[in-house]
Formats: structure tokens, C-alpha cells, sequence
């Protein structure tokens, strides 16, 4: 075998490693080849010598297997507690699991009655009716009920518009609830987090849509 050969297996090896991780969809597989990868390099380079060269990708293989272990305690399986995993299972199913905690954690939970939102205002936070119904009203009509599960405000928030209509409490209800503030900050840094937000409200727009269209045949 040529001398060189061995050592000048690792660039090889390196290099086709990084194809592959380049083909990777999945972002976790991609950085976890790409760790791969750049060991081959590094080791490559050092065998020959080339210290920036081991440098750089000694550097590359501890940012990526920094993000590897990153995202697999991200992906980690949790365990809701009960009552909130009839939550997530049935109203914000397009989140995982952990971002479904981390973000209902974001909120607040509280007792509430009476008024919730007022029409044509801006409020400062979206609500989820966790127990309890509510009613909307329009200029003093009922346009629909809101069960429990049901979110309000999120019209005023995806359209950035004053909201479109009055939702009062029927009696007292729990609310969890987010600051628009927040939840604006997430849309700005956080787009995967606010798509996934967004299909939640959109699951919750098609419920409302359903109620309507089933009282108006009724
Ligand atoms: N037709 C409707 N059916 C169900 N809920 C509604 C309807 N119109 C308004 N709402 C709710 O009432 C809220 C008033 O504030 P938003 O417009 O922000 O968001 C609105 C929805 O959450």
C-alpha cells in the first residue's frame, strides 16, 4: 500500500461524508454526518501538517456536535401532564410535544369573567378558553358560542386589525393566556414556531367555521 494512501483516505472519506450530509433533510442527520465529515478532516489535515486547516474543522465538529446534542434533548420525548395532553392531542397537535409545553409555559393561566375582549380594541394578549364557554357578540347580537378549547383574539392578531366583535365569559372560565407582545417577538425570531402557531389558530378558525355552518343548518 502507498505510504500516503492511509492518511489521504481521511480527505476522501471526509469529503464523500459531506455529500452525504448535504443530502440530509433533516437537520439533525445533517449535522451529525457533517461531525463525521469533519473529523476526516480535521485528521487529514493534521496527519499533513496544515494547522488551519485542522483548526477550522476541529472548530466545525464542536459547533455541530454542540447543535446535535442540542437537538436531541430538543427531540427528547415528554411526558405531558394528563390534563394537558388532551390539550395538545386535540388543539395544538402541529406543535411537538416539548414546544407545545415550552410555549403554554409562555402563557399565563387564570380565573376569569365577564368581559374578555372588547370590540374594535387591540387586546394584549390571545386567549384560550381551558374550561368554561364564552359568547360573541357583535354590535349586542350573538354571532357564536366558544366552548371550551376554543381560542379568542387570534383574528385581531393574525390581521394586526381591532378585534371583530365583543367575547363575554358565561360565567367564571380558566384561561391560558399570551401576550401579543410575545407573540409577536416569536413572528419576528421564531418563524417555524409561529407557521406551527399559525396552523393551531388555522385548526381553530375551521372548528368555528364548522359550529357556523352546522347552526345554520340546523
Ligand atoms: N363568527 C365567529 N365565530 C367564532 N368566533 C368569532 C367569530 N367572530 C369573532 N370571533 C372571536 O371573537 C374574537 C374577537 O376578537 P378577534 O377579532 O381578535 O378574534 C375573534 C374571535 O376569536
Amino acid at each position: 500500500m502507498n505510504i500516503h494512501w492511509t492518511p489521504d483516505l481521511f480527505v476522501h472519506i471526509g469529503y464523500a461524508l459531506m455529500l452525504v450530509a448535504l443530502l440530509a433533510r433533516d437537520i439533525l442527520w445533517l449535522r451529525a454526518v457533517l461531525v463525521c465529515a469533519q473529523s476526516n478532516l480535521a485528521l487529514y489535515a493534521w496527519t499533513h501538517g496544515l494547522a488551519g486547516m485542522t483548526f477550522w474543522n476541529s472548530l466545525f465538529v464542536v459547533i455541530n456536535a454542540v447543535w446535535v446534542l442540542r437537538i436531541l434533548r430538543e427531540r427528547r420525548a415528554v411526558k405531558l401532564p394528563e390534563a394537558l395532553a388532551g390539550i395538545h392531542r386535540r388543539d395544538f397537535a402541529a406543535m411537538g410535544a416539548q414546544e407545545f409545553l415550552r410555549f403554554w409555559n409562555e402563557g399565563q393561566g387564570r380565573e376569569a369573567e365577564g368581559r374578555l375582549i372588547a370590540d374594535g380594541s387591540h387586546p394584549a394578549e390571545l386567549l384560550y378558553l381551558v374550561s368554561g364557554q364564552a359568547r360573541v357578540r357583535r354590535q349586542g347580537r350573538e354571532i357564536a358560542a366558544l366552548p371550551a378549547g376554543s381560542f379568542a383574539g387570534e383574528m385581531s392578531l393574525l390581521t394586526g386589525e381591532p378585534t371583530s366583535a365583543d367575547v363575554d365569559a358565561l360565567g367564571p372560565v380558566r384561561l391560558q393566556a399570551w401576550p401579543v407582545a410575545r407573540l409577536q417577538e416569536i413572528r419576528q425570531r421564531q418563524p417555524q414556531l409561529w407557521t406551527r402557531l399559525q396552523s393551531v389558530l388555522g385548526h381553530d378558525m375551521i372548528e368555528k367555521l364548522r359550529r357556523a355552518a352546522a347552526q345554520a343548518g340546523s
